[in-house]
């Protein structure tokens, strides 16, 4: 993935990144944990076991990029760890399940009410329209079609937010 190439680019020439956290965003069955499976299956950077914590979230870390999953909507949001995972993160991929048509508006409205989120104000958002391998996608779909399953779509989005990536967290 784009995102991790320019990590793993960066870290050959350069040896100070500082510390940074990628949030990895949907409802639920949107496709975030494989998502971060696949980000760790990647075996070019040194990073850590993909970890659940005890409210669901998943967190792998490549080089000093940790990528972490954040559940929105749904009848039972859990706002606490919200808060705690959206502090300090430097950019957002946000993912929609192209093929749930009717969980668009609230993908919608659940994008719309973090994209204000004060601590996330001048923070790049990405949106990925995933499953675009299956039946039933793209109509009306939000964000970029992409396959975290077949693993396409995605590389020019990816690309945009790691140019964008390299203004605000590389640090040489
Ligand atoms: N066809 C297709 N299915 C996918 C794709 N990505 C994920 N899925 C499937 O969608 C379902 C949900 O994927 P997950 O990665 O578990 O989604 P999630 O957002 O982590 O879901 P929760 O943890 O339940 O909120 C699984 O059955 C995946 O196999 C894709 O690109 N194409
Ligand atoms: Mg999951």
């Amino acid at each position: 993935m784009p995102v991790v190439d320019w990590i793993v680019e960066v870290s050959q020439t350069h040896e100070l990144i500082k510390k940074s956290k990628i949030l990895i965003v949907g409802l639920k069955n949107a496709g975030k944990s494989k998502l971060i499976w696949r980000i760790s299956e990647d075996k070019r950077l040194p990073g850590s076991l993909v970890s659940v914590s005890r409210r669901g979230s998943m967190t792998v870390r490549k080089g000093n990029i940790v990528f972490t999953t954040l559940e929105v909507g749904g009848p039972n949001p859990d706002h606490e760890l919200r808060a705690e995972l959206v502090r300090g993160a430097s950019a957002v991929i946000f993912v929609v399940d192209a093929t749930d048509a009717e969980g668009f508006d609230e993908a919608t409205a659940e994008l719309h009410a973090l994209a204000a989120a004060p601590e996330l104000l001048g923070v790049p958002f990405l949106v990925l329209g995933n499953k675009s391998d299956s039946r039933g996608a793209g109509t009306g779909h939000l964000g970029n079609l992409c396959s975290f399953r077949k693993w396409w779509g995605f590389q020019d989005g990816t690309k945009w937010l790691a140019d964008r990536l390299v203004g605000s967290i590389w640090v040489v």
